[in-house]
């Protein structure tokens, strides 16, 4: 609702106040016109100030209301209400004001914001487009380039940056609203039309096709195939070509489109399952809300490998003092100086004074982490050089500290087994680089207890990251779910296509980059070095092993080979791609007669792969591997799945998640897809459909967010 009140010196203050944000829901709609409709016709108010209760003016748009009827008055007709006001309405911006909440103060004559808020048209990231006359009055206000930044990113603008701009009029860092109060007393009964962004012209750059050009290449770069960003830039054109009553009419045609359509649904689903991912549960009846995380005072990390160094600089970012710890002096000063120059950077970036990160100390010897809260061990993938850390751990730290591992894929349940208390053990997965990426995996090992959870869950909160609970098995969700789909695109230039064609194809569905160029970025050793672990290649393998196979199932040594012959990716100048220029990734002719020979060597028909054959058998062999998944317990829910492919790998936004994306595709085809694959490739077992899919699929293929209540009829092993 919005709440009315009339304050001496003639002002009518109208509060928003709709718990946690004050969303425009239907009755904060409702109520704005009643009350504004109230304020102007009160012979008595000279002015009127708008502001939002508990110190957040607006988070926009009711998100929950998207996918219901819509009820109410409509947004714009309010907002152009606001602005028709001959009483000046000043807006007091505390918190945040996004999307629709920054509309509506756009339709205000004044704008007033504390220091600490921040301002956005963040529709985009919702895959809309700011269809309250956004695209038309900001442009207007700050000109045409710096809008269309703001509203093709829908990034956040602090109130610094918005006074700047002139999104603001003034910033304060003492009470945004006695000073709006101040001003709107000095401001009435002056005439508002100058004050109505609808009748400015938006200064526009003379090379503004470039300009916009520019954009859209930027957008292609950064989301390819997402719809919001283009029809941002589209709306934007038109705020600097045309009136502003027919920029409007585009703006709400551009509107109509992205609003019914699934990029839009997904990117609202992405929006909702990140948060519902905080609200873990474990079948025990262990949750979130019954458990109460440890406080975390001081932290330590062991290792200052890259993931290492990138933990400890999160934890120190987050204002947590952190131990470093290494073996070796020579190790140690290495460590100290990268950490240090990181934390400088990170500072100036951020505009932080040191105070406000936790200090770092370093040092070689495990008796100083005696009073530590929180241990993250960030050694190599080597259990037993893991084991005999915890071992250590167990007999130097306090009984009570919480011991996790970094680890991408190793028994968390075998490392807890080295500790003296299993049981306040847990997974920590962090991706790298890990002061940037914000996933971060919390697995729960069979012994792990509900507090190790909560205060990991808790810790990834204070490091601003997004934690997903998920069990214990090898590769967890996230590089499990890689395995198959990796997998499935050497058998693809096995059999006739080019890693180039394989990569356009992902990268046209969306990824940043197609899986060739990532293993090439990320060096080809590292999957051979837990290959030869395995015994799957090197010298712990059988001899007279077939090539192409391990274990009655179908295997490719092509990334062995080409590991072999020195060809790690990037860092070698050669991988999957040839790297003259330094990252520039190039079809290489030598890797083309290299899969000829090799295909001719093993007797396998070369054949053209089509795109849709590549598509489908990537992803739909990740998304089998999910189902697997849900069904074995490791992960909770569908959504949490979806979680960790779009905060931690790369899957783009605007298609939801794999596990969401099988649901759009239809879980029947998906199926169909998966059963001809298999009938095709019998010796690939990962492509025969999961028993959960084919339940799924049995029962009618319900939404993703009823899954969970079918899957918790299976084992759990959270
Ligand atoms: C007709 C179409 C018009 C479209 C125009 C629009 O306005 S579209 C909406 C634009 N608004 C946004 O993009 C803002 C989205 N919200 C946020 O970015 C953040 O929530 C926040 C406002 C910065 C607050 O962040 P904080 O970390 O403090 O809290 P949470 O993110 O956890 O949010 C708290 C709960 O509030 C719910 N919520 C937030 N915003 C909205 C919203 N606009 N509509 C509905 N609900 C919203 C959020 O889901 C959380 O709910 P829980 O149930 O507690 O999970």
């Amino acid at each position: 609702m919005a709440l009315y009140r009339r304050i001496p010196g003639a002002i009518a203050v109208i509060t928003l106040t709709n718990p946690p944000v004050n969303a425009l829901s239907c009755t904060v709609r409702e109520a704005i016109y009643e009350t504004v409709k109230r304020a102007t016709a009160d012979q008595e108010v000279k002015a009127i100030v708008l502001c939002g209760a508990n110190g957040k003016f607006c988070g926009g748009a009711d998100i929950k209301e998207f996918s219901r009827e819509m009820r109410g008055p409509p947004l714009v007709p309010m907002i152009d209400m606001i602005e028709e006001s001959e009483k000046p309405v000043v807006a007091v911006i505390e918190g945040v004001a996004f999307g629709g909440g920054l509309e509506l103060a756009l339709g205000c004559h004044y704008r007033i914001a504390h220091s600490g808020a921040q301002v956005g048209l963040t529709e985009v990231t919702l895959g809309l487009l700011p269809a309250a006359g956004g695209t038309q009055r900001l442009p207007r206000l700050i000109g045409v380039p710096a809008a269309l930044d703001i509203i093709t990113t829908g990034r956040h603008v602090s109130a610094q940056e918005a006074v700047r701009l002139g999104i603001v009029d003034k910033v304060t860092d003492s009470s945004a609203m006695e000073e709006a109060i101040e001003f709107a007393k000095t401001v009435a009964g002056e005439p508002m039309g100058p004050r109505r962004l609808s009748l400015w012209t938006a200064a526009c750059p003379e090379d503004l096709d470039s300009l916009l050009e520019g954009a859209l290449v930027r957008i292609r770069q950064r989301s390819r195939g997402a719809l919001a960003p283009v029809a941002c830039v589209q709306a934007v054109r038109a705020a600097a070509s045309l009136p502003f009553a027919q920029g409007m009419k585009k703006e709400q045609e551009l509107m109509a489109y992205l609003f019914t359509s699934g990029q839009a649904r997904a990117m609202q689903y992405c929006f909702f399952t990140q948060r519902a991912a905080a609200r873990w549960t474990t079948p025990s009846g262990a949750s979130w809300e019954n458990t109460k995380a440890r406080p975390v005072r001081q932290a330590a990390v062991i290792g200052l490998g890259t993931m290492g160094k990138g933990i400890a600089v999160s934890l120190s970012r987050a204002g947590i003092p952190v131990i470093a710890v290494e073996t070796e002096q020579k190790r140690l000063k290495a460590g100290r100086k990268a950490v240090n120059s990181m934390l400088t950077r990170e500072s100036q970036k951020r505009g932080l004074a040191e105070a406000h990160l936790g200090s770092i100390s370093f040092t070689l010897d495990l008796r100083k982490l005696r009073d530590t809260d929180l241990v993250i061990e960030a050694v190599f993938e080597d259990m037993a050089l893991k084991k005999q850390i915890f071992s250590k751990l167990s007999s130097v730290c306090r009984p009570d500290a919480l011991l996790c591992t970094n680890t991408s894929g190793l028994n968390i349940d075998e490392i807890a087994s080295a500790a003296s208390r299993p049981e306040l053990v847990v997974g920590t997965h962090f991706f790298a680089p890990a002061h940037v990426m914000k996933l971060l995996e919390v697995v729960c090992g069979p012994r792990t207890s509900p507090v190790a959870v909560a205060t990991a869950m808790q810790l990834a909160k204070r490091l601003e990251k997004i934690g997903v609970v998920v069990g214990n098995c090898s590769g967890f969700v996230g590089n499990r779910m890689m395995r198959p789909y990796t997998e499935q695109a050497y058998y693809l230039l096995e059999e006739g296509a080019r890693p180039e064609e394989v990569d356009l194809v992902l990268e046209e569905f969306g990824f940043a980059m197609g899986i060739f160029r990532v293993m090439d970025l990320s060096g080809l050793d590292v999957g051979w070095r837990s290959r030869k672990e395995l015994g799957l290649t090197g010298p712990k393998l059988p001899p007279g092993t077939e090539a192409r196979s391990r274990g009655g199932k179908r295997y490719s040594p092509l990334p062995d080979i080409l590991c072999e012959s020195g060809r790690l990716g990037q860092k070698t100048g050669r991988g999957w791609y040839l790297y003259e220029k330094e990252r520039v990734a190039t079809p290489d002719p030598w890797l083309q007669s290299f899969l000829e020979d090799y295909r001719s060597r093993f007797g396998i028909q070369s054949r053209r792969v089509g795109q849709d054959e590549i598509l489908e058998r990537c992803l739909y062999s990740l998304i089998n591997e999910g189902f697997r998944i849900l069904q074995e317990g490791i992960a909770a829910s569908p959504e949490d799945i979806d979680v960790i492919y779009v905060s931690g790998y790369g899957w783009p936004r605007h298609r939801g998640g794999p596990m969401f994306y099988a649901w759009m595709v239809g879980l029947p085809k998906v199926l169909d897809k998966l059963e001809h694959y298999h009938r095709t490739h019998p010796d690939i077992p990962n492509l025969a459909p999961s028993s959960m899919l084919r339940k799924l699929v049995a029962r009618g293929s319900p939404p993703v967010h009823q899954w969970r209540a079918l899957i918790q009829q299976h084992s759990s092993q959270l």
